[in-house]
């Protein structure tokens, strides 16, 4: 199972140790394509292209897509749009409560899933069904 994670990076970082947690808990159950969206340092001497390239194949590659969507990131939104077109099973993970209301174009789609939560923790046996069902 690959599954590919999405959170924000510069469109803000300060859900970053969320992202590590929620990476850790996908872990169990497959290989995360993209374990860089919780580093410290994102990936230094690629260029923007270089980026955009490597990240489209990744998602492309992916079994299921994983987004942390509480911090907006036009990044995050682009992967899901692509994500959705090529109909991968995709799950957004929110909390209510931050800053901003969560976009009609998430919780408006019907081929996206959105799960509400507080605590990263809680999460793990919606990760795990989640993940089985689309094994
Ligand atoms: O350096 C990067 N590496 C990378 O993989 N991304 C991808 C993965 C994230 O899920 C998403 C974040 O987009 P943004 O940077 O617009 O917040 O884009 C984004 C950037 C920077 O835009």
């Amino acid at each position: 199972m690959e599954i590919f994670f999405s959170g924000s990076i510069r469109g803000g970082r300060s859900d970053v140790d969320i992202y590590a947690a929620l990476i850790d808990l996908l872990e169990r159950h497959g290989e995360v394509l993209t374990e860089h969206v919780e580093a410290e340092e994102t990936a230094q001497g690629l260029s923007d292209a270089d980026i955009h390239e490597q990240d489209v194949a990744w998602l492309r590659q992916a079994d299921v897509v994983v987004a942390e969507v509480t911090t907006p990131s036009l990044g995050v939104g682009y992967e899901l749009g692509r994500a959705v077109q090529w109909e991968k099973p995709v799950l957004c993970l929110y909390r209510p409560d931050g800053d901003h209301d969560l976009s009609a174009m998430i919780r408006g789609n019907d081929a996206v899933t959105v799960e509400e939560y507080r605590d990263p923790a809680t999460l793990e046996p919606v990760l795990a069904s989640f993940v089985d069902e689309h094994r």
